[in-house]
Protein backbone atom coordinates (compact mmCIF):
# COMPACT_ATOMS: atom_id res chain seq x y z
CA UNK A 1 0.00 0.00 0.00
CA UNK A 2 1.60 3.59 -1.15
CA UNK A 3 1.31 5.46 2.16
CA UNK A 4 2.55 8.77 1.02
CA UNK A 5 -0.70 9.83 0.43
CA UNK A 6 -2.15 8.48 3.82
CA UNK A 7 -2.46 11.67 5.79
CA UNK A 8 -5.03 9.66 7.38
CA UNK A 9 -3.43 6.74 9.61
CA UNK A 10 -5.95 5.89 11.48
CA UNK A 11 -8.19 4.38 8.57
CA UNK A 12 -6.63 1.26 7.17
CA UNK A 13 -7.24 0.17 3.49
CA UNK A 14 -9.29 -3.11 3.00
CA UNK A 15 -7.74 -5.22 0.48
CA UNK A 16 -10.43 -7.44 -0.22
CA UNK A 17 -11.56 -11.14 1.31
CA UNK A 18 -12.44 -12.78 -1.67
CA UNK A 19 -10.67 -14.90 -4.04
CA UNK A 20 -9.74 -13.49 -7.66
CA UNK A 21 -11.95 -15.26 -9.45
CA UNK A 22 -14.89 -13.97 -11.91
CA UNK A 23 -14.19 -10.75 -10.97
CA UNK A 24 -15.30 -8.74 -13.90
CA UNK A 25 -13.15 -5.53 -12.45
CA UNK A 26 -10.72 -4.89 -10.12
CA UNK A 27 -9.48 -2.03 -9.38
CA UNK A 28 -6.59 -1.57 -7.34
CA UNK A 29 -4.51 0.95 -5.41
CA UNK A 30 -6.17 3.68 -6.98
CA UNK A 31 -4.81 6.98 -6.34
CA UNK A 32 -6.41 10.40 -7.22
CA UNK A 33 -4.95 14.19 -6.11
CA UNK A 34 -6.72 17.58 -7.47
CA UNK A 35 -3.86 19.88 -6.11
CA UNK A 36 -3.45 19.42 -2.60
CA UNK A 37 -6.68 17.50 -2.85
CA UNK A 38 -5.77 13.52 -2.04
CA UNK A 39 -9.56 12.70 -3.26
CA UNK A 40 -8.49 8.51 -3.61
CA UNK A 41 -5.29 7.43 -1.44
CA UNK A 42 -4.79 4.09 -2.88
CA UNK A 43 -8.30 2.76 -2.71
CA UNK A 44 -9.14 -0.86 -3.89
CA UNK A 45 -12.46 -2.24 -5.38
CA UNK A 46 -13.65 -5.70 -7.48
CA UNK A 47 -16.85 -6.35 -9.26
CA UNK A 48 -18.20 -9.40 -10.03
CA UNK A 49 -20.44 -10.76 -13.22
CA UNK A 50 -24.21 -10.65 -12.79
CA UNK A 51 -23.87 -8.67 -9.45
CA UNK A 52 -25.05 -5.15 -8.37
CA UNK A 53 -22.41 -3.62 -6.40
CA UNK A 54 -23.02 -0.75 -4.32
CA UNK A 55 -20.62 2.10 -3.53
CA UNK A 56 -21.50 3.94 -0.58
CA UNK A 57 -19.97 6.62 1.60
CA UNK A 58 -20.12 9.98 3.04
CA UNK A 59 -20.03 13.22 1.06
CA UNK A 60 -15.95 13.49 -0.07
CA UNK A 61 -15.24 9.97 0.50
CA UNK A 62 -14.25 9.62 -2.87
CA UNK A 63 -17.27 7.88 -4.62
CA UNK A 64 -17.35 9.81 -7.76
CA UNK A 65 -13.99 10.22 -7.70
CA UNK A 66 -13.62 6.61 -7.96
CA UNK A 67 -16.36 6.60 -10.85
CA UNK A 68 -15.03 8.79 -13.55
CA UNK A 69 -11.43 6.77 -12.85
CA UNK A 70 -13.50 3.72 -14.17
CA UNK A 71 -15.34 5.52 -16.90
CA UNK A 72 -12.63 7.61 -18.44
CA UNK A 73 -13.69 10.82 -17.31
CA UNK A 74 -10.43 10.98 -14.91
CA UNK A 75 -7.09 9.11 -15.54
CA UNK A 76 -5.73 8.25 -12.14
CA UNK A 77 -2.47 8.89 -11.08
CA UNK A 78 -1.46 5.75 -10.04
CA UNK A 79 -2.77 1.99 -9.54
CA UNK A 80 -4.37 -0.67 -12.03
CA UNK A 81 -7.71 -1.09 -13.19
CA UNK A 82 -8.79 -4.84 -14.68
CA UNK A 83 -11.10 -5.18 -16.69
CA UNK A 84 -12.10 -8.73 -18.06
CA UNK A 85 -8.88 -10.05 -17.08
CA UNK A 86 -6.84 -7.21 -19.14
CA UNK A 87 -5.14 -3.99 -17.65
CA UNK A 88 -6.94 -1.20 -19.12
CA UNK A 89 -5.86 2.98 -19.76
CA UNK A 90 -8.67 4.63 -20.33
CA UNK A 91 -8.06 7.56 -22.17
CA UNK A 92 -11.40 8.95 -22.24
CA UNK A 93 -15.29 8.24 -21.63
CA UNK A 94 -15.51 6.71 -25.26
CA UNK A 95 -12.46 4.59 -24.79
CA UNK A 96 -14.14 3.07 -21.77
CA UNK A 97 -17.56 2.61 -23.20
CA UNK A 98 -15.31 0.47 -26.38
CA UNK A 99 -14.56 -1.64 -23.56
CA UNK A 100 -18.21 -2.13 -21.91
CA UNK A 101 -18.06 0.21 -19.60
CA UNK A 102 -21.31 2.33 -19.91
CA UNK A 103 -22.43 5.41 -17.26
CA UNK A 104 -25.69 6.87 -16.17
CA UNK A 105 -24.33 10.35 -14.77
CA UNK A 106 -26.66 12.09 -12.63
CA UNK A 107 -27.85 14.97 -15.57
CA UNK A 108 -28.76 11.53 -17.46
CA UNK A 109 -27.13 13.42 -20.83
CA UNK A 110 -30.22 12.87 -23.23
CA UNK A 111 -30.97 15.52 -25.30
CA UNK A 112 -34.57 17.10 -24.42
CA UNK A 113 -35.62 17.84 -27.78
CA UNK A 114 -34.87 14.74 -29.55
CA UNK A 115 -36.80 11.39 -30.17
CA UNK A 116 -36.11 8.67 -27.71
CA UNK A 117 -34.65 6.33 -30.82
CA UNK A 118 -32.42 9.04 -31.59
CA UNK A 119 -31.11 9.75 -28.19
CA UNK A 120 -30.03 5.80 -27.96
CA UNK A 121 -27.92 6.04 -31.17
CA UNK A 122 -26.25 9.51 -30.37
CA UNK A 123 -23.22 9.51 -31.93
CA UNK A 124 -23.88 5.76 -33.02
CA UNK A 125 -25.61 6.18 -36.02
CA UNK A 126 -26.54 3.66 -37.85
CA UNK A 127 -26.55 4.37 -41.70
CA UNK A 128 -27.22 2.42 -44.93
CA UNK A 129 -25.69 3.17 -48.44
CA UNK A 130 -22.10 3.93 -49.35
CA UNK A 131 -19.91 6.61 -49.56
CA UNK A 132 -22.45 10.39 -50.78
CA UNK A 133 -25.01 8.11 -50.62
CA UNK A 134 -24.73 7.03 -47.27
CA UNK A 135 -27.89 8.10 -45.42
CA UNK A 136 -29.49 7.78 -41.48
CA UNK A 137 -30.87 4.00 -41.08
CA UNK A 138 -33.93 5.50 -39.18
CA UNK A 139 -36.10 2.35 -39.18
CA UNK A 140 -33.43 0.20 -37.83
CA UNK A 141 -32.50 2.38 -35.21
CA UNK A 142 -36.10 3.05 -34.11
CA UNK A 143 -36.66 -1.12 -34.44
CA UNK A 144 -33.57 -1.29 -31.98
CA UNK A 145 -34.56 1.65 -29.34
CA UNK A 146 -37.81 -0.28 -28.93
CA UNK A 147 -35.94 -3.75 -28.73
CA UNK A 148 -33.51 -2.56 -26.33
CA UNK A 149 -36.67 -0.73 -23.87
CA UNK A 150 -38.70 -4.19 -24.56
CA UNK A 151 -35.57 -5.97 -23.47
CA UNK A 152 -35.92 -4.01 -19.93
CA UNK A 153 -39.56 -4.18 -19.58
CA UNK A 154 -39.20 -0.55 -19.77
CA UNK A 155 -42.55 1.40 -20.36
CA UNK A 156 -42.00 4.56 -22.07
CA UNK A 157 -44.38 6.26 -24.58
CA UNK A 158 -43.69 5.62 -28.58
CA UNK A 159 -39.61 5.80 -28.74
CA UNK A 160 -40.81 8.83 -31.59
CA UNK A 161 -41.74 10.64 -28.38
CA UNK A 162 -39.40 13.82 -27.34
CA UNK A 163 -37.37 13.12 -24.07
CA UNK A 164 -39.25 16.20 -23.07
CA UNK A 165 -42.61 14.24 -23.05
CA UNK A 166 -41.14 11.53 -20.47
CA UNK A 167 -41.48 11.58 -16.40
CA UNK A 168 -38.12 11.81 -14.79
CA UNK A 169 -38.47 7.96 -14.16
CA UNK A 170 -38.74 7.06 -18.15
CA UNK A 171 -35.98 9.75 -18.95
CA UNK A 172 -33.73 7.18 -15.68
CA UNK A 173 -35.33 4.35 -17.47
CA UNK A 174 -34.06 5.73 -20.84
CA UNK A 175 -30.56 6.68 -19.56
CA UNK A 176 -30.06 3.13 -18.21
CA UNK A 177 -31.49 1.33 -21.21
CA UNK A 178 -29.14 3.23 -23.64
CA UNK A 179 -25.98 2.25 -21.30
CA UNK A 180 -27.04 -1.27 -21.18
CA UNK A 181 -27.76 -1.34 -24.48
CA UNK A 182 -24.25 -1.79 -26.11
CA UNK A 183 -23.06 -4.76 -24.76
CA UNK A 184 -21.63 -3.04 -21.91
CA UNK A 185 -20.20 -5.40 -19.15
CA UNK A 186 -20.52 -2.76 -16.43
CA UNK A 187 -22.80 0.03 -16.28
CA UNK A 188 -22.08 2.30 -13.53
CA UNK A 189 -25.16 4.21 -12.14
CA UNK A 190 -24.43 7.59 -10.08
CA UNK A 191 -27.34 8.30 -7.63
CA UNK A 192 -29.96 6.67 -10.22
CA UNK A 193 -33.27 7.66 -8.10
CA UNK A 194 -31.92 10.37 -6.19
CA UNK A 195 -35.02 12.84 -7.99
CA UNK A 196 -38.09 10.15 -8.48
CA UNK A 197 -40.76 9.81 -6.43
CA UNK A 198 -41.48 6.03 -4.83
CA UNK A 199 -43.59 4.42 -7.79
CA UNK A 200 -41.16 6.02 -10.26
CA UNK A 201 -37.87 4.49 -7.94
CA UNK A 202 -39.59 1.17 -8.27
CA UNK A 203 -39.89 1.06 -11.95
CA UNK A 204 -36.54 2.43 -12.16
CA UNK A 205 -35.22 -0.18 -9.56
CA UNK A 206 -36.92 -3.29 -11.82
CA UNK A 207 -35.02 -1.77 -14.44
CA UNK A 208 -31.64 -1.69 -12.35
CA UNK A 209 -32.43 -5.76 -11.24
CA UNK A 210 -33.73 -6.86 -14.34
CA UNK A 211 -30.18 -5.52 -15.58
CA UNK A 212 -28.40 -7.43 -13.37
CA UNK A 213 -30.62 -10.50 -14.09
CA UNK A 214 -29.41 -10.56 -17.84
CA UNK A 215 -25.92 -10.81 -16.28
CA UNK A 216 -24.52 -6.98 -16.27
CA UNK A 217 -22.19 -6.03 -13.28
CA UNK A 218 -23.87 -2.98 -11.97
CA UNK A 219 -22.02 -0.67 -9.93
CA UNK A 220 -24.66 1.51 -7.99
CA UNK A 221 -23.78 4.60 -6.33
CA UNK A 222 -26.64 5.46 -3.47
CA UNK A 223 -26.71 7.31 -0.44
CA UNK A 224 -30.04 5.70 0.02
CA UNK A 225 -29.31 2.72 2.65
CA UNK A 226 -33.29 0.91 1.99
CA UNK A 227 -32.21 1.19 -1.94
CA UNK A 228 -28.53 -0.55 -0.87
CA UNK A 229 -29.84 -3.07 1.18
CA UNK A 230 -32.38 -3.58 -1.50
CA UNK A 231 -30.36 -4.02 -4.51
CA UNK A 232 -26.93 -5.04 -4.03
CA UNK A 233 -25.85 -8.07 -3.36
CA UNK A 234 -21.74 -6.68 -2.55
CA UNK A 235 -21.05 -3.78 -0.87
CA UNK A 236 -17.88 -1.56 -0.60
CA UNK A 237 -17.95 1.20 1.66
CA UNK A 238 -15.27 4.31 0.88
CA UNK A 239 -13.92 6.56 3.82
CA UNK A 240 -11.41 9.73 2.98
CA UNK A 241 -10.00 8.41 -0.13
CA UNK A 242 -9.74 4.58 0.90
CA UNK A 243 -12.25 1.68 0.38
CA UNK A 244 -12.55 0.38 4.18
CA UNK A 245 -14.34 -2.22 4.25
CA UNK A 246 -16.95 -4.73 1.54
CA UNK A 247 -19.55 -6.77 3.02
CA UNK A 248 -21.71 -9.16 1.16
CA UNK A 249 -25.45 -7.54 1.51
CA UNK A 250 -26.77 -10.46 2.51
CA UNK A 251 -24.14 -10.20 5.91
CA UNK A 252 -25.24 -6.98 6.72
CA UNK A 253 -27.79 -4.47 7.69
CA UNK A 254 -28.23 -0.73 7.43
CA UNK A 255 -26.64 0.07 10.92
CA UNK A 256 -23.73 -1.84 10.49
CA UNK A 257 -22.99 0.16 7.17
CA UNK A 258 -23.58 3.50 8.67
CA UNK A 259 -21.40 2.31 11.09
CA UNK A 260 -18.72 1.41 9.11
CA UNK A 261 -19.11 4.97 6.54
CA UNK A 262 -18.46 7.13 9.98
CA UNK A 263 -15.90 4.89 11.62
CA UNK A 264 -17.80 3.91 14.32
CA UNK A 265 -16.87 0.07 13.38
CA UNK A 266 -13.42 -0.46 12.12
CA UNK A 267 -13.41 -2.98 8.88
N1 LIG B 1 -12.23 18.09 -9.91
C1 LIG B 1 -11.93 18.26 -8.62
N2 LIG B 1 -11.11 19.26 -8.21
C2 LIG B 1 -10.78 19.43 -6.91
N3 LIG B 1 -11.21 18.62 -5.92
C3 LIG B 1 -12.01 17.61 -6.25
C4 LIG B 1 -12.42 17.37 -7.60
N4 LIG B 1 -13.24 16.28 -7.62
C5 LIG B 1 -13.33 15.87 -6.34
N5 LIG B 1 -12.60 16.65 -5.53
C6 LIG B 1 -12.46 16.50 -4.08
O1 LIG B 1 -12.12 15.14 -3.84
C7 LIG B 1 -12.77 14.66 -2.67
C8 LIG B 1 -13.61 13.45 -3.04
O2 LIG B 1 -14.73 13.91 -3.82
P1 LIG B 1 -15.79 12.94 -4.51
O3 LIG B 1 -16.68 13.82 -5.32
O4 LIG B 1 -15.07 11.86 -5.20
O5 LIG B 1 -16.56 12.38 -3.25
P2 LIG B 1 -17.97 11.62 -3.19
O6 LIG B 1 -17.78 10.47 -2.26
O7 LIG B 1 -18.42 11.30 -4.56
O8 LIG B 1 -18.92 12.71 -2.53
P3 LIG B 1 -20.48 13.02 -2.78
O9 LIG B 1 -21.24 11.90 -2.15
O10 LIG B 1 -20.66 14.32 -2.09
O11 LIG B 1 -20.68 13.11 -4.27
C9 LIG B 1 -13.56 15.83 -2.12
O12 LIG B 1 -12.77 16.45 -1.13
C10 LIG B 1 -13.74 16.74 -3.31
O13 LIG B 1 -13.89 18.07 -2.92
Amino acid sequence: MIDKYNSRPDIAPFTGSTPATDFILTATDITKSFGGVHALRGASMTMRRGEITALIGDNGAGKSTMVRCLSGIHRPDSGEIVLDGEVVHFESPNAARQQGIETVHQNLALVEDLAVWQNFFLGREKTHGLGPFRTLDRKLMRKTAEEMLQGLAVNVPPVTSKVRRLSGGQRQAVAIARAAGWGSKIVIMDEPTAALGVQETARVENVITTLRDAGVAVLLISHNFDQVMRLSDHVWVMRAGLAVAERRTEETDGDELVALITGAKAA
